[in-house]
């Protein structure tokens, strides 16, 4: 399937299908906040549109990275989600990178939002569509993010089939300047573990569908199967 990558600042016009990658954080939180109950997540583009969203409507929640701070209920980081429970609640999210790109293609026909561990479903979500040349944008650091550029090049090859082995693409990402800032407590609201939860592969079966819905962009998890077992021989 025809795909190529860019950053941010190299967005021009609309593309059909936009596949928005922040594996440190933004989108393996989403993805963690889904497997805690959140049933959708507004992407916000700044803090104060983040608490107006969750001040106008009753039981929505904000999410901000960088330090915790008053009026946000939670911070981007999986490590510090990944016990709390969120069933059935509304999350407002606005992180400096991912929840960015998302909203700077959130316009297109298709949007995905993905980091590892949601790669599988997300290159299958992409093969069962069919839809056209797929557009990464890679959301770190202008587009040479190597955590979320290895991450984009490993879902791109598994669009083209399941065989592709993940190790090379997680070396560069556990390598990755982002990595080596969360490990070493650069960034503020941190789990000793997020490093390593935001390189597991396919830790979930959904990938992560952004639309506008009325005035918002709204992401939300879509189930896809797993692809089924090879057919065993007659003899
Ligand atoms: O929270 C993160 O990991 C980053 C923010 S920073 O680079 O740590 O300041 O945001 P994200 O949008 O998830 O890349
Ligand atoms: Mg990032």
């Amino acid at each position: 399937m025809e795909h190529h990558f860019v950053g941010i600042p190299e967005l021009t016009g609309l593309p059909r299908v936009a596949v928005v990658i922040d594996v440190m954080r933004a989108f393996t939180v989403a993805a963690w906040a889904f497997s805690r109950g959140v049933e959708r997540i507004v992407l916000a583009s700044t803090e104060s549109e983040a608490l107006a969203l969750k001040e106008s409507r009753s039981g929505w929640l904000a999410l901000k990275d960088g330090a915790p701070a008053a009026g946000f209920d939670a911070v981007n980081s999986p490590g510090l989600l990944r016990s709390r429970d969120f069933a059935g609640r509304t999350l407002v999210q606005k992180t400096t990178a991912g929840t960015v790109g998302a909203l700077a293609v959130a316009n297109a026909p298709l949007v995905l939002c993905a980091s590892f561990v949601v790669a599988g479903p997300t290159a299958r979500f992409l093969q069962n569509e069919d839809s056209g040349p797929v557009t990464f944008v890679v959301t770190g650091e202008g587009g040479q993010a190597d955590e979320d550029l290895a991450c984009a090049e490993y879902i791109g090859q598994r669009m083209a089939g399941d065989d592709v082995e993940a190790a090379p693409y997680l070396h560069r990402a556990r390598t990755s300047r982002a990595a080596a800032d969360l490990a070493g407590g650069l960034r503020s609201g941190f789990h000793p573990d997020d490093v390593d939860l935001c390189l597991e592969i396919d830790r979930f079966p959904f990938a992560m569908v952004a639309r506008r819905e009325e005035s918002l962009t709204v992401l939300r998890p879509v189930p896809v199967p797993d692809l089924p077992p090879p057919a065993r021989g007659s003899g």
